[in-house]
C-alpha cells in the first residue's frame, strides 16, 4: 500500500497561499494538513475556523485539520461545519477525548487521536476502537522545522500491531521532521499518512518534494 503526502501549510508563504495549496495538489498531494495553535496547549497562534472556510472551495485536497488547542471539544463542531474532512485532537488536550472524537463523528467528520512524543500509546489504547486515524506526533508540538525523534518509531509500530491483533480499521499518520531522509523508517515501521511542512515548502520546488516523498513511500 502507499502511502499518503500531507503538505503543511504551516510553513507555505502566506502572501501567496492560493499558489501554494495549487502548487502541491498539481503536484499530487492528497492531504493538506493545517495546523491550529491556541497559544495555550503550544506556544504558537496560528489560524481558527473563519479561514479553513475561506479555504475550503480553493481545493479537492482533503482538509487534515489539527488541533493543537486547549479542550478541542469547544471548537470541534465550528471546525466540521467550516469544511474540515478529518480533525485530530490531542489527548494531552482533554479529560474528555472520547466525548471530543464522538462530536467529530456525530458530524459526519474523520476522527483523530493525536498523541505527543511523550505520551504512550496506552494512553489511548481505550478509543483505538472509535477512530478513523491515529496522529503520532514525531517532533513535539508547536513548530514547523524540528528534527524527527526516532524514539517515536516503536509506537508506530505498536499502534500497527494492535490494528492488526484486534481488528480495527484506522490510518497511521506522524507529523514533524518528515523529509527524504525519515519518510522511509516511518513508512517501514507502519506510517501511511505523511505529513510534511519544511521541507516540501522552505526551498525551491515543493512539487519536485512531494515528488521525492512520494518515490520513497511506494
Ligand atoms: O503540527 C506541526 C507542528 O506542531 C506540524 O504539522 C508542522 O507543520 C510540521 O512541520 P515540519 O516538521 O514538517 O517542518
Ligand atoms: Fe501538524
Amino acid at each position: 500500500m502507499s502511502g499518503i503526502i500531507a503538505p503543511s501549510i504551516l510553513s507555505a508563504d502566506y502572501t501567496n497561499l492560493e499558489r501554494d495549496v495549487k502548487l502541491v495538489e498539481a503536484a499530487g498531494a492528497e492531504y493538506l494538513h493545517i495546523d491550529v495553535m491556541d497559544g495555550t496547549f503550544v506556544p504558537a497562534i496560528s489560524y481558527g475556523p473563519n479561514w479553513v472556510k475561506q479555504l475550503r472551495p480553493e481545493t479537492n485536497m482533503v482538509l487534515d485539520v489539527h488541533l493543537m488547542v486547549q479542550n478541542p471539544e469547544r471548537f470541534v463542531e465550528e471546525f466540521a461545519d467550516a469544511g474540515a474532512d478529518i480533525i485530530g485532537v490531542h489527548v494531552e488536550a482533554t479529560p474528555h477525548i472520547h466525548r471530543a472524537l464522538q462530536m467529530i463523528k456525530n458530524k459526519g467528520v474523520k476522527a483523530e487521536v493525536v498523541i505527543n512524543p511523550g505520551t504512550p500509546v496506552s494512553a489511548i489504547e481505550a478509543v483505538l476502537d472509535i477512530v478513523d486515524q491515529v496522529l503520532v506526533m514525531t517532533v513535539n508540538p508547536g513548530f514547523g522545522g524540528q528534527k524527527f525523534l526516532p524514539s517515536t518509531l516503536q509506537k508506530i509500530a505498536q499502534l500497527k500491531t494492535f490494528r492488526e491483533e484486534r481488528g480495527f480499521d484506522f490510518d497511521i499518520e506522524i507529523d514533524g521532521g518528515v523529509n527524504n531522509e525519515t519518510i522511509q523508517s516511518a513508512y517501514e515501521a507502519g506510517a501511511n499518512v505523511f505529513v510534511a511542512g519544511s521541507y516540501v515548502y522552505d526551498k525551491v520546488d515543493p512539487a519536485a518534494k512531494i515528488n521525492i516523498l512520494k518515490d520513497l513511500i511506494k
